[in-house]
C-alpha cells in the first residue's frame, strides 16, 4: 500500500522532464529518459505503472515505442505528450492503446487530473491481472469447494469485502469450517495482496505473549526478553493483513491496544517511546458468537465494530450436506498425489456414510479422514468399511461411552487420534466437575491450551 506508484517520462526536453519530475516528485517515484531506446530499458528494468511518452522522439517514433511499451509485461499505462495538437497522431496512439494525450505547454490542472486518472487505470489493470492470477492459483491447490447456497453467498461477500483495503471482516463460524481459508482468500483477493498475511491464534498463548507477539518489544524491555529486542507481528503486517484467529481470547488490554492501533495507525513496542506507524487489514475469525460476547463484557462492543464491519458466517458441513461428496473427492484427488495412490472414487455405501456423520471437526475433519483412508488403504475405491472408524468415534461421544480405546488393546484397523485426543478432554473435563482449570492441571497442559483444543473439538462447557 505504502510503495510510491512509478512514473517514466521519455522525452528529449530536458527542461520539460525536469520540471514535471519536480511537480511529480513528491507524491510518486519518477524515473526519466531522453531517447526511445533508452526509454524502453527503462520501462523493462522499473516496470512503471504510468509512461509519459513524447510522440516526437530523436531516435524513433514515439508511436513506434508506445506499441512496444503496450507489449510489455506487465504493460504500463501510456499518456502520449505531443507539442502541438496533432489529431491524426493523437487518434493513432489512442488507437495503439494509448490512455491519454497532453498538449505541451501543459496546463497544471489538466496535467495533475489526467496523471490520476492514468494512474487509477494503472492500478486497476494491475488489479485485474493479478485477480487472474489468483483465480488460477485459487483453482489449484487453495480451491475452495463448495456450491451450497450459503457457502457461495459468503464466497461473494469474501470476495466484495476484499475490494475495499480497510474494512474489518469477521469469519464466524465453528472449528475447521474454513475460516483461515477465507481470511487468505479476502487478502489474496484484496489490494494489499502484494504484502504480508500474518496470522495470529489467540486461544494459543498466554496474555503476555500475545501482547508482545503482536508489538514486539526493544532490547531489555523485560526480563527473559530476547537481548536484541523482537519484531513484532503489527510490523510484520504492515501493508498487510493480520488474521487474528479465535479472536475472541484476545486479553482485555490487548483489545485496547489494538482499538487504538485502528483507530490511530500508531503504536509503541513493548519498552519503546518510539511511536511507529502501521497500515494492516484485519481480518478476524471465532466459533462463537462475538456480539453475544460483547453483550456479556467479554469483548469491547467498540473493538468489536471495528473488526466486524463486514461479517461472514460460514455454515458448518453437516448444514450443507451436499458439499460433502465434491470435497470427499478433491481431497482424495490430493492425497492420490500426496501418497502415490490411486484412489479413483468413493462407494455408493461410503458415500452414504460420508453424507450421513455429522461432521463435528467439519472439512478439518472430512480431510483427516480422507487422508487416513488413502494413507492406510490400498485399493482403487473408498469402501464402507474404510471409515468405520468415524462411526466409532461419534458412539463414544459424549457422556459415558465404552472405554478409550488406547486404554485396552488398540484396535486392528487404526484409531483417529483426534478423536482419542477429543475423548479423553472431554472425560477428563467431566471427571474434574466440568471446571477448567482442574481439568489442565489433570491432563497436565496450560489452561489456555486446554479451552483452544476444547473449542477446536466443540467442547464447549
Ligand atoms: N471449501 C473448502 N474447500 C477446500 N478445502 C477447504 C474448504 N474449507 C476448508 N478447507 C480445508 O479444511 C481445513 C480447515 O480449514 P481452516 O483451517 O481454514 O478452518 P478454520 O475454520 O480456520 O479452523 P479453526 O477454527 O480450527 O482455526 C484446511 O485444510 C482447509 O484447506
Amino acid at each position: 500500500m505504502r510503495a510510491k506508484q512509478k512514473i517514466l517520462i521519455i522525452d528529449d526536453e530536458a527542461g520539460f522532464r525536469g520540471a514535471i519530475r519536480r511537480y511529480l516528485e513528491k507524491d510518486y517515484s519518477v524515473e526519466e529518459a531522453e531517447t526511445g531506446a533508452q526509454g524502453l530499458e527503462k520501462a523493462v528494468a522499473t516496470e512503471p505503472d504510468l509512461v509519459l511518452l513524447d510522440i516526437g522522439l530523436p531516435d524513433e517514433s514515439g508511436l513506434d515505442l508506445l506499441e512496444r511499451l503496450k507489449g510489455l509485461r506487465p504493460s504500463p499505462t501510456v499518456v502520449m505528450v505531443t507539442a502541438y495538437e496533432q489529431v491524426r497522431d493523437v487518434v493513432e496512439a489512442m488507437r495503439k492503446g494509448a490512455f491519454d494525450y497532453l498538449v505541451k505547454p501543459v496546463d497544471l490542472e489538466e496535467f495533475e487530473l489526467t496523471v490520476r486518472h492514468a494512474l487509477e487505470n494503472a492500478s486497476l489493470r494491475n488489479e485485474v491481472d493479478r485477480l487472474r492470477k489468483e483465480v488460477e492459483r485459487l483453482q489449484g491447490v487453495n480451491r475452495l469447494v463448495g456450491s451450497h447456497p450459503a457457502f457461495l453467498e459468503a464466497q461473494r461477500l469474501a470476495v466484495k469485502s476484499a475490494q475495499s483495503a480497510d474494512a474489518g471482516v469477521l469469519l464466524q463460524g465453528e472449528s475447521g469450517v474454513g475460516k483461515e481459508l477465507f481470511a487468505r482468500l479476502i487478502h489474496s483477493s484484496s489490494p494489499r495482496s502484494g504484502y504480508p498475511f500474518v496470522a495470529l491464534n489467540c486461544a494459543v498463548f498466554s496474555p503476555d505473549i500475545i501482547e508482545s507477539e503482536l508489538f514486539g518489544y526493544e532490547r531489555g524491555a523485560f526480563t527473559g526478553a530476547r537481548a536484541e529486542g523482537k519484531q513484532g507481528l503489527l510490523e510484520a503486517a504492515d501493508g498487510g493483513t493480520l488474521f487474528l484467529d479465535e479472536v475472541i481470547d484476545l486479553p482485555a488490554e490487548v483489545q485496547a491496544k489494538l482499538l487504538r492501533v485502528l483507530e490511530e495507525q500508531e503504536y509503541y513496542s513493548l519498552g519503546s517511546t518510539k511511536k511507529k506507524e502501521v497500515d494492516i487489514r484485519v481480518v478476524s475469525a471465532c466459533n462463537r458468537d462475538l456480539w453475544e460476547a460483547c453483550e456479556s463484557g467479554e469483548f469491547r462492543k467498540d473493538l468489536f465494530f471495528r473488526l466486524a464491519t463486514i461479517r461472514i458466517f460460514l455454515p458448518p458441513l453437516r448444514e450443507r450436506r451436499e458439499d460433502i461428496i465434491p470435497l470427499a473427492r478433491f481431497f482424495l484427488e490430493q492425497l492420490n498425489d500426496k501418497y502415490m495412490k490411486r484412489f479413483r472414487d468413493i462407494s455408493p455405501d461410503a458415500q452414504k456414510l460420508l453424507r450421513t456423520y455429522s461432521w463435528p471437526g467439519n472439512v478439518r475433519e472430512l480431510r483427516n479422514a480422507m487422508e487416513r483412508v488413502v494413507l492406510m488403504e490400498d485399493e482403487e475405491l473408498v469402501l464402507q468399511r474404510h471409515l468405520h472408524f468415524l462411526l466409532r468415534g461419534q458412539a463414544d461421544l459424549p457422556g459415558d461411552g465404552p472405554e478409550l480405546p488406547f486404554f485396552s488393546e488398540l484396535p486392528e484397523e487404526g484409531l483417529s487420534l483426534e478423536e482419542a485426543e477429543r475423548m479423553l478432554i472431554q472425560k477428563a473435563y467431566e471427571k474434574c466437575g466440568r471446571n477448567k482449570a482442574k481439568t489442565a492441571r489433570y491432563l497436565r497442559i496450560p489452561r489456555h491450551v486446554l479451552v483452544y483444543r476444547m473449542k477446536k473439538y466443540g467442547l464447549e462447557g
